[in-house]
């Protein structure tokens, strides 16, 4: 039994952040593991404190975790406040750190001051390299939602976060004609897609990359909804393109990105180069015929309980694999220890 492994559940810094890598429920089952589990007072957390306390963790203070024990591993969502700046124990987090993003190298930084290390969450893979944890399904659940509220008209903004069961009520008092395609189906966040869209009683049509293989685009502008959830490696050919903006065949009216590539080389989008945020979900792309995109970027946090339970669901089984037993936290600390090096090397 892993009696002597301590995680310290963090508060997320940013107040818009609801969710969290550990529900109560799943911080319960770690400490019937034996596991000590300690977690931050947090006033925007969606799961109330209490429910930690009950599940027998210990409570303390909010940003408490630059005093852990040494030996504590630091858990978190996203990366922690800035002060202290030198990151002394093991944390969990997406750094997003790795492919030279804006920030990257402050972050690998911090690291190297404190002496610390990341198991960073986005690369918890299995030996194929497959992503073992993610938040795509709920994040391809809220981006066809928002699309198939917008295109009826329907879509208040600013968004806020809600449950699914608000969110299928929006979704199921009205019902219209529109037909749906979505990208990516057969992906996490594509599954999603389709689900919101079953449930909003909208026609769907399902491509992956079979279907894209021989692309038909005007089957692709025959939909009034396009939900984009693939996941690009490599640049490709695109899937909507400036000329078929003004085409007056064209009955698709509002694309809802999700992949969300939109500065990349690997966007397949290219008529769209911005995201859009919970303020402003929608962009005009075009007027006539009309064609709007929505790019969110933090889409599972519009359901944070859901996507914070999911997550968690398929953290557990790799949490009770520490303290590190060579494998799916190893990958992950080597990435870790390369990007580092990188960065001292520099
Ligand atoms: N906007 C957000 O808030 C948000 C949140 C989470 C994930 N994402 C993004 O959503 C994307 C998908 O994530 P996921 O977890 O669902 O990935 P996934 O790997 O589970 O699924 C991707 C799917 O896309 C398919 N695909 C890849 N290239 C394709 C192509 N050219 N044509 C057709 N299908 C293709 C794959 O076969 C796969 O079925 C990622 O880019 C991820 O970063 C966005």
């Amino acid at each position: 039994m892993p009696i002597s492994t301590g995680l310290w559940l963090r508060r997320e810094a940013s107040s818009n952040e609801q969710r969290t890598v550990i529900t109560p429920a799943d911080a319960a089952a770690l400490v019937a593991d034996g596991f000590r589990v300690t977690v931050e007072e947090s006033a925007h957390r969606v799961f109330p404190i209490d429910e930690y306390a009950a599940a027998g963790c210990r409570i303390v203070s909010a940003d408490t975790w630059p005093d852990a024990p040494a030996d504590e591993i630091v858990v978190g969502l996203k990366e922690p406040v800035p002060q202290p700046s030198a990151l002394t124990h093991r944390h969990i987090f997406f750094g997003h750190a790795y492919k030279g993003q804006t920030g990257a190298h402050a972050l690998l930084q911090r690291f190297e001051e404190g002496g610390g290390s990341l198991y960073d969450l986005e690369c918890l893979t299995d030996e194929n390299g497959r992503r073992l944890v993610a938040f795509g399904f709920w994040a391809g659940y809220a981006g066809a939602a928002v699309a198939v509220l917008h295109h009826r008209g329907q879509l208040s903004a600013p968004l806020t976060a809600m449950s699914r069961a608000e969110l299928d009520d929006l979704l199921a008092r009205y019902r219209d004609d529109a037909c749906a395609l979505v990208i990516g189906a057969l992906g996490r966040s594509g599954r999603g897609a389709v689900e919101a869209l079953t449930v909003a009683g909208v026609r769907t049509t399902g491509w992956d990359l079979a279907e894209t293989r021989q692309f038909d685009k005007s089957a692709l502008l025959a939909h009034d909804l396009l939900v984009n959830t693939i996941f690009a490696a490599e640049p490709g050919r695109p899937f909507l393109t400036h000329d078929d903006l003004g085409r007056d065949d064209r009955r698709l009216s509002v694309v809802s990105d999700v992949t969300c590539d939109v500065t990349s080389d690997c966007n397949r989008l290219p008529v769209n180069d911005k995201v859009t945020d919970w303020v402003m979900p929608a962009r005009r792309l075009h007027d006539e015929p009309r064609l709007d995109v929505l790019a969110i970027d933090n889409l599972p946090s519009l359901l944070p309980r859901e996507s914070s339970a999911a997550f968690s669901m398929g953290l557990l089984p790799l949490l009770r694999q520490l303290p590190d037993d060579g494998s799916v936290w190893t990958r992950s600390l080597d990435q870790f220890t390369a990007a580092r090096k990188l960065t001292s090397e520099r």
